[in-house]
């Protein structure tokens, strides 16, 4: 019975529930003492004549904030790294590859407040935060994936939602901007900077070719599909999200990206309420209030074969570990050919003829209609 409700919730991967993984007492003891879940699991695919297993571990991070949005932002940005690091330490001697980090981990989710006193968060690439996760990177052969509030230095000081991509041997391998601007209720981030101008980047890891699709670009399915294209087989997706607005949505978008594109999806959420000094509405006619609302955790990784984890928990900091084998990325393009199938050419022709000032819908009127 539990199996058949296995199969259907969180599907079946090599024809089993997703099997557990055994870690390291030290990253256990470093969870215990730190108060952060642990939860470790591995999705299979099946063996091949020509190709070994590709087996990659990935862990990822989901944390509420360390102090309140009233203290000096210094302090706030430093709390944080000190509570992150055990969690960085555990994913490290738990001999994770590739580690992603929540959407703004350096931060409080501010943008709801529309002030801008916030920006002086912002960091260029190679600034603060990038510095103190190289030396992580280095010292556990892991690539880090790092989602700050970036200022562009070399571009009028501009504002970005940057992820900072650090390869395992400490080095910068490159940025992705967040294509994708939220505008939905509180979610005022265009205040604060424009759309991303990096494309849709798949970076060529030692473990694999990754790419990062931040928060609300997990909605929008060209944009999933784009970094597909580009040959991403785990695409991360740092988010910082609220229960009201996309709780349900939360469990579908990232499995549904998932098989549609034939990559493994990393989903990240933060933890906990953030509350701000001075209130701010919606734009939805409710009254003003001082938080956005109750960021629900719940990261969970999804593979191309529909099957994904347990989620992370709602309330608790978590590191999330998970082996992969990106064999399996393939194995789901041959049996359902889903690239070969697909008709670019014809989305293509329809979305250029889309762009068009006379384009119109094509539509065709049953004549009966109205009579
Ligand atoms: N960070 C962010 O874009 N949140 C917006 C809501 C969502 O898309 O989940």
């Amino acid at each position: 019975m539990l199996q058949e409700v296995n199969r259907l919730l969180t599907g079946l991967n090599c024809g089993k529930v997703l099997e557990t993984i055994t870690l390291p007492e030290s990253a256990t003891t470093l969870s215990i003492e730190h108060g952060f879940d642990l939860k470790a699991f591995c999705f299979h695919a099946d063996k091949e004549v020509l190709r070994e297993p590709r087996v990659v571990r990935v862990g990822l991070i989901q944390n509420s904030i360390a102090l309140p949005t009233t203290a000096h932002i210094v302090d706030q940005k430093h709390a944080i790294f000190e509570k992150v690091k055990p969690i960085i330490h555990a994913a490290g001697s738990s001999g994770v590859n590739i580690l992603c980090l929540q959407e703004f981990w350096m931060m409080p989710y501010v943008f709801c407040t529309r002030e801008k006193k916030w920006c002086e968060f912002a960091e260029s690439i190679d600034g603060e935060s990038t510095k103190f996760l190289q030396s992580f990177a280095l010292k556990y052969n892991m690539v880090i994936i790092s989602p700050i509030l970036e200022r562009d230095m070399n571009h009028g000081e501009v504002i970005w939602n940057t992820a900072v991509v650090i390869g395992n041997h400490g080095n910068i391998i490159g940025i992705h901007r967040k294509n994708h601007v939220t505008r939905v209720g509180p979610f005022n981030e265009s205040t604060y900077y424009m759309e991303g101008n990096t494309g849709h980047p798949v970076f060529e890891t030692a473990f694999g070719k990754i790419a990062i699709n931040i928060c609300y670009g997990r909605h929008i399915p060209l944009n999933c599909l784009t970094f597909g294209l580009n040959g991403a087989e785990i695409v991360f997706n740092p988010c910082a999200t609220v229960g009201e607005l996309t709780e349900s949505m939360w469990p579908i978008e990232a499995r549904y990206g998932a098989i549609a594109n034939s990559y493994f999806v990393a989903s990240i959420n933060r933890v906990g309420t953030e509350t701000f000094s001075s209130s701010f509405t919606a734009g939805d006619g409710k009254p003003a209030h001082s938080d956005l609302g109750y960021f629900y955790g719940s990261s969970y990784i999804s593979a191309p074969d529909a099957s994904c984890t347990p989620p992370l928990s709602r309330n608790r900091d978590g590191l999330l570990i998970s082996d992969m084998d990106l064999n399996l990325c393939r194995q789901f393009k041959d049996k359902w050919c889903f690239r070969m199938t697909a008709r670019y050419e014809m989305y293509a022709e329809t979305l250029a003829w889309y762009l068009k000032p006379d384009f119109e819908p094509q539509i065709i009127r049953d004549p009966l209609l109205n009579k």
